[in-house]
């Protein structure tokens, strides 16, 4: 059995510095985990990829072409379209076939119509699955900083639930940069980690806009709270506990050691460091 972590979100929320800071802390655990850039348009990152798609295809270089003819967006669907076309050609022999045990982190582009409505991840997850024989753990990133009011928090939300059902896949939600909040901000977050969405909405204080779309807000809140997927895991990179924990998290819900379930700490104590500003 392999594993693999596909590290989803929009853009600039921390996908790579989340792929590279668990890269060293797994190293310093003496485990092997290892990253595939799968960003045609990435300019730089923090590790040494064991594959990266820009040998295959890059955004600048179908920019360029006349024949095609696309801008950004379009074109880095184009290059994605190009890889799921190179799946048995060049990321297999890219990542090697039956490597037992193996533990692949997949660093995708910021682009999120990849994950919350279009099929390419979604078959890309399946051949990882049905071929490959991975187990595939769903990890979506959000910036913390995106989360510190209620109407923030169900559009964020909302985009983590379409990737979840897109995928098909277990799934984390990962809050970023916890380290760039300060000490009252973190305090506020808190009550967002693990919330009732529907009580969140009727906190919210009273406007002309709230008490008229209160049913709807409320509709809204409900499907997040009836799918459970409402759950946010912090994620301080200065802190090895905290990402010994999330690794451990996404241990058990692969299944990759069967004792993990015991190791794991109260998240929210990670945040309750009272020497911090
Ligand atoms: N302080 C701090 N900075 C972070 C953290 N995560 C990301 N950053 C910074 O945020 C910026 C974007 O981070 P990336 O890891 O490149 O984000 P990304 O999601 O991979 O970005 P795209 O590939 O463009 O979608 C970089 O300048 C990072 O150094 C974090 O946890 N703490």
């Amino acid at each position: 059995m392999r594993f693999a972590q596909i590290i989803m979100g929009p853009a600039g929320t921390g996908k790579s510095t989340y792929c590279s800071y668990m890269e060293k802390h797994a190293e310093s655990t003496k485990r092997n985990i290892r990253i595939v850039n799968l960003d045609p348009a990435a300019e730089k990152f923090d590790y040494q990829p064991l594959a990266d798609i820009r040998e295959l295809i890059q955004l600048d270089d179908v920019l360029n072409d006349e024949d095609i003819q696309l801008g950004p967006n379009g074109g880095l669907i184009w290059c994605m379209n190009y890889f799921m076309e190179h799946l048995e050609s060049w990321l297999l022999p890219a990542i090697g076939e039956d490597i037992d045990g193996d533990y692949i982190l997949f660093d995708c582009p910021g682009q999120i119509e990849l994950y919350t409505h279009m099929d390419l991840m979604t078959r890309f997850v399946k051949t990882l699955e049905d071929s490959w024989g991975f187990r595939v753990l769903g990890v979506y990133t959000i910036d913390a900083h995106f989360l510190t009011d209620s109407s923030k928090f169900i559009a964020g939300s909302l985009t983590a639930l379409s990737t979840m059902i897109n995928l098909s896949v277990p799934h984390m939600n990962i809050l970023t940069k916890m380290d760039l909040l300060s000490k009252k901000d973190r305090k506020t977050i808190e009550r967002f980690l693990e919330p009732d969405a529907v009580d969140l909405i009727h906190e919210e204080p009273d406007s002309p806009w709230t008490s008229k779309y209160l049913g709807l807000s409320s509709a809204i809140a409900k499907v997040l709270d009836d799918f459970a997927l409402v759950k946010y895991f912090p994620l301080d990179v200065r802190k090895d506990s905290n990402l010994e924990n999330l690794l451990l998290m996404a241990d058990l819900v692969l299944g990759v050691s069967e004792d993990a379930d015991v190791k794991v700490k109260d998240h929210e104590s990670e945040f309750d460091d009272p020497d911090e500003n």
